[in-house]
């Protein structure tokens, strides 16, 4: 027998929060597994002297992150997240991530114990001890519900306009699985599910310090090949970090979209990579480009880039990912971006890992270790 309506929050509104928003209403009001009404924590600010939420409760339409799109209108903005949170079944966390602890030590015990988490948000948090910690293990620990996460190549103003796009969901729990990728699926967003669940989040999350780097070479003025080289070294310390930090990793989750499908994508159509070409080209700081040029919304890349080199440095690791550390350098003002091609023309990766040796007029190939 078919159980209870499932009820959907989406814990964010932002420019992603609000394009989910979309898809989830949409969905939520066309299938019976899901309760109709779906409720969006919106953190309240004033928009043209009227609160965020009435203006999205009146005109169904995020002015501010994601204007010129209706939203459906069983999506409701709520500004209390405990109000909006409270009876939900699926959690779709969909924040900036610097603000997930804060949410998390406000929702601890007013969530139902039986919820489920999709964490959509792309970044790291520092851990205690020196390393990092996963926003969805931040999500699990603190709030005591299973969390699964979606990342892919999905740019929210295209994803909004129903351009075709991927994404992937990474779900160690198979029996949650078709749930989620329901409420998520529809014939423009193509989901797959695999069960690689901290290689996807990582993927998502490492990304957006490439696309810096990316910015980077599109700042200094530097062609497509660069840009190439940078994405390629980007990828192979993507996998780099993945196998050492979270092994037993599968190296297939990289060709799924949460891996080189969204490096590319954001390497080219991103918001880290639109405010870093301009940190070159302006020689303005991060934090003013931010401002000037985002509108409210927040920049994952350079926060990402400390939080890694905070753990790399902890252990002693920097020099096998040179990429990541000179970007975080660019960042914080250390290097200038120039330097950046510099500390990548001898990088790891063109230590040729095949020699071809002459021995007695033939050529043996034998393997050495970079
Ligand atoms: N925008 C995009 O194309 C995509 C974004 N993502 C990821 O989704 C996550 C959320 O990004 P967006 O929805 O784009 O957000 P955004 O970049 O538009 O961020 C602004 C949001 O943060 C909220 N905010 C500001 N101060 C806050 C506070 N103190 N507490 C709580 N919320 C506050 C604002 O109200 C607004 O909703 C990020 O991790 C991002 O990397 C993932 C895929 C695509
Ligand atoms: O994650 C994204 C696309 O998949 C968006 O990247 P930006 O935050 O750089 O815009």
């Amino acid at each position: 027998m078919p159980g209870k309506p499932k009820k959907a929050c989406i814990v964010g509104s932002g420019n992603w929060g609000s394009a989910i928003a979309k898809i989830v209403g949409h969905n939520a009001a066309r299938l019976p597994q899901f309760d109709d009404r779906v409720t969006m924590y919106v953190y309240e600010e004033m928009v043209n002297g009227r609160k965020l939420t009435e203006i999205i409760n009146e005109t169904h339409e995020n002015v501010k992150y994601l204007p010129g799109h209706k939203l459906p209108e069983n999506v409701v903005a709520i500004p209390d997240v405990v109000e909006a949170a409270k009876d939900a079944d699926i959690l779709i966390f969909v924040v900036p991530h610097q603000f997930i602890r804060t949410l998390c030590s406000t929702l601890l015990g007013k969530i139902k114990p039986t919820a489920i988490g999709l964490s959509l948000i792309k970044g790291f948090d520092q851990a205690a001890g020196g390393g990092i910690d996963l926003i969805s293990h931040i999500i699990t620990r603190n709030l005591r519900i299973q969390c699964a996460v979606l990342m892919g190549a999905n740019l929210a103003g295209e994803v909004a306009d129903e351009k075709f796009c991927e994404t992937t969901i990474g779900c160690r729990d198979s029996r949650l699985a078709p749930l989620l990728r329901d409420l998520i699926q529809t014939d423009y967003f193509r989901v797959v599910v695999v069960d690689d669940e901290d290689a996807v989040e990582v993927c998502g999350a490492l990304k957006n310090i490439v696309a810096c780097g990316a910015g980077f070479v599109d700042g200094l003025g530097l062609g497509d090949n660069t840009k190439a080289a940078v994405i390629r070294l980007g990828l192979m310390e993507m996998i780099k970090f993945v196998d050492i930090f979270y092994p037993g990793s599968k190296l297939s989750t990289f060709f799924e979209s949460c891996g080189v499908a969204d490096l590319i994508t954001t390497c080219y159509g991103g918001r880290n990579r639109r405010v870093s070409e301009a940190f070159v080209k302006t020689g303005k700081s991060i934090k003013e480009l931010e401002d000037e040029l985002l509108n409210g919304q927040k920049l994952q890349g350079p926060y990402t880039a400390e939080e890694v080199n905070f753990m790399l440095k902890n252990k002693g690791m920097e020099d096998r990912f040179p990429l990541f550390t000179a970007i975080h350098r660019i960042c914080i003002g250390e290097l200038s971006a120039g330097e950046m091609i510099e500390c990548i023309k001898h990088h790891p990766e063109h230590i040729p890992k095949t020699t071809y040796v002459e021995e007695d007029e033939t050529a043996t190939e034998t393997k050495t270790t970079g």
